[in-house]
């Protein structure tokens, strides 16, 4: 995961625009083989759209072949409802460039069978060739999407039940009014994010500081479900310096550090193609019965981290040519260096082995101190 800190937030904001961008062009999208990128609402990527918006009218980009599909929508409010994320999406973006609006996906939280929805949501996600690049926020607990904190790892598109916590931050796009506040929402899960080729997040602010703190120096853990992204190959986290707070000021260094030397070796804002068309790793694909023509590439997406969250023990990586571990080698290490001391350490029966050598080293002092005091005496 690469951690990219920049001064403020609209310095953040510039890199994430400025990276989207580069990433578009880099693929040159056509209407068969379009650009799908993953988009989230809320505060943070505010800064990142109306740069987006910017860089179109000025003709830096262009949205003609770029195909949408937004993470999450509120359950049961009217689409055309100021707080829903269809309203928020077309007034902050879409209808300020040129993207196709049949090439906007948006989970439609007042379907009549929400299940159906999120299902067929995860095909036609898949029947577009998979994700190019997910851009995220983050919430102050840590979830991407509406994958609160206890979501499966492993979660795909659903319906889901929102945290206090989740609700009370978003009251301040319902009048900070707490009661009109959706209790649910419909969100892809936190695989379907980890099964985008790229994950870019954006977090901004010091309310934000504590989740990038568990999600960067702790373990994975899905009471914070961006923590997931440890697992993906190629993630992302751009924030402001207040998102840092929490963080250790050696881990800060370190990753402005080796984005430093990232920079100065050219792969500041793409990596080279060949990562971006070498995975799953070679050993994986080898031991994997696969089409060869869905082979995983730019086109034909296929997750390492698929394999990694699998629940059933890893058999993708073959131990044939791997030397069994010298911890499962019945060996005595005093065998091999024939010094007696280890030797003597290694004996079935520690305990009585000191007990004679005290006893050696013992009753000659004895013997020796009852003789100087017989002489005394
Ligand atoms: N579902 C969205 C998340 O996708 C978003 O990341 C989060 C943070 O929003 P903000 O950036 O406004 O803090 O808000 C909501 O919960």
């Amino acid at each position: 995961m690469r951690l990219i800190i920049k001064d403020n937030g609209d310095v953040a904001s510039a890199y994430a625009a400025n990276y989207i961008i580069e990433r578009i062009k880099k693929l040159s999208p056509t209407q068969q083989r379009p650009f799908v990128l993953g988009l989230p609402t809320g505060s943070s990527p505010l800064g990142v759209y109306r740069i987006l918006v910017e860089k179109y009218k000025a003709g830096e980009i262009s949205f003609e072949n770029v195909v949408t599909f937004n993470m999450d929508e509120y359950v049961d409010i009217p689409r055309d409802h100021e707080g829903s994320y269809h309203s928020f999406m077309w007034k902050h973006f879409f209808s300020h460039v040129n993207i196709h609006p049949a090439n906007v996906n948006i989970l439609d939280g007042n379907a009549t069978d929400l299940e159906a929805e999120c299902v067929a949501y995860e095909a036609k996600i898949k029947a577009a060739g998979g994700i190019d690049l997910f851009l995220a926020g983050i919430g102050e607990d840590g979830h991407i999407a509406f994958n609160e904190p206890g979501s499966s790892l492993a979660s795909r598109t659903r319906v889901k039940t929102l945290a206090y916590d989740t609700i009370v931050a978003n009251s301040r796009f319902f009048g900070n009014d707490f009661d009109l506040v959706p209790k649910m929402a419909l969100t892809v899960g936190v695989q379907t994010v980890l099964d985008a080729r790229e994950v870019v997040v954006i977090a901004l602010g010091p309310r934000k500081a504590l989740a990038v703190q568990r999600c960067v120096e702790q373990g994975v853990n899905h009471m914070w479900t961006l923590s997931a992204l440890q697992l993906h190959p190629r993630s992302m986290i751009i924030c402001d310096e207040d998102a840092t707070l929490e963080l250790q000021v050696r881990t800060a260094k370190y990753y402005k550090d080796i984005e430093r030397v990232a920079q100065s070796q050219g792969f500041e804002q793409v990596f080279p193609s060949k990562i971006l068309t070498g995975f799953p790793p070679q050993s994986i694909q080898a031991s994997i019965v696969v089409d060869e023509t869905q082979s995983p590439s730019v086109s034909s997406p296929q997750s390492t981290t698929s394999y990694l969250l699998r629940a059933s023990p890893a058999t993708e990586y073959s131990t044939i040519s791997r030397s069994p571990s010298p911890d499962f080698t019945p060996d005595r290490m005093g065998s091999r260096i024939g010094d007696p001391a280890f030797t003597r350490r290694l004996t079935p029966a520690p305990e009585r082995q000191e007990l004679q050598d005290r006893s050696k080293t013992l009753l000659p002092a004895l013997a020796l101190a009852t003789s100087v005091n017989s002489v005394n005496a």
